[in-house]
């Protein structure tokens, strides 16, 4: 069923409205000092269960933006919602995959996907029950006992993930989740995260680089100019997940929005 449009401000382009909106960020600008605006008048709302990326040139302010989310930065103005409540600092309901996996080395595989379930007092049993379960889900059951240098990167990565989903927030923010990883792993994840998205039904807003990874991915894409970053446009793929990747590389729909992305990105950075 086709639901009616409005059109993102500025660009002319139709977007679906957001039903349920988990996270609303209204009329948010950012400054670095007195001099380097990195986000300007951001209004979005990301609806829950879905996948939204934030895409756009080097230096736009995706990463800014996810921190502002999770809480990890302080908007300039503007505020943050999160179940129609503002916030201002991180909460259980938010996490945030860091690029780097942010894993402790001495600590297992277990350790470190139950580590965020330690800070918030769980007892030990019920922790790695938990964190078990979610290491399973992530693919890596068998792992439990093995350290991040034992681990490939695109395995770590799934540590990250498992840590993230073991302490049940509904938000997970995840910057750049898949660029330290080969190009199989990369897709092997981007697949496994659409069927957690499923089951689990968790909201992603993701960081990429990528206009093919957030076409594949994504239910919407954020647009964001370059400095000082705002939403230049707002796509909502309608991408068939039942396609198969290969088929989906010839698919004219993909390859049509994959170039209009590229269209709008492509003025900024020639
Ligand atoms: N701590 C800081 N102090 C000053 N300027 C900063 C700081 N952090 C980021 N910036 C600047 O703010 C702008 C937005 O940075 P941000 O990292 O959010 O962009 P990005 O779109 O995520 O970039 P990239 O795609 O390269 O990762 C950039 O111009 C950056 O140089």
């Amino acid at each position: 069923m086709q639901l009616s449009m409005t059109t993102a401000a500025g660009s002319g382009v139709p977007i679906a409205p957001v039903r349920e909106p988990i996270v609303e960020v209204r009329n948010v600008s950012k400054l670095y000092g007195n001099t380097v605006v990195a986000l300007q008048d951001i209004d979005l709302s990301f609806e829950k269960g879905h996948l939204t990326s934030l895409l756009g040139p080097s230096g736009c302010g995706k990463t800014t933006l996810l921190k502002i989310v999770a809480g990890l930065l302080q908007p300039s103005s503007g505020e943050i919602r999160v179940k129609g409540k503002p916030v201002n600092g991180p909460g259980a309901e938010r996490a945030f995959v860091f690029q780097d996996f942010a894993l402790m080395p001495w600590a297992s595989v277990l350790e470190n996907a139950a580590y965020g379930l330690k800070v918030q007092g769980v007892a030990k049993s019920e922790r790695e029950d938990r964190a078990r379960h979610y290491i399973g889900e992530v693919g890596l059951h068998g792992f439990e006992k093995k350290y991040p240098h034992e681990l490939s990167g695109g395995m770590r990565q799934r540590v990250g993930l498992a840590r993230a989903l073991a302490v049940d927030a509904d938000i997970l923010l995840m910057d750049e989740p898949f660029s330290a990883v080969d190009e199989q792993t990369r897709r092997k994840f981007q697949e496994d995260l659409m069927h957690l998205r499923e089951v689990e039904n968790k909201t992603f807003l993701f960081v990429t680089h990528s206009i093919e990874e957030a076409v594949y991915v994504s239910d919407r894409i954020v647009l964001l100019s370059p400095r000082p970053g705002r939403v230049s446009e707002i796509i909502d793929p309608q991408i068939s997940r039942e396609i198969s990747p290969d088929d989906l590389r010839r698919d004219e729909n993909y390859l049509d929005t994959v170039e209009r992305i590229w269209t709008g990105i492509k003025k900024y950075v020639e």
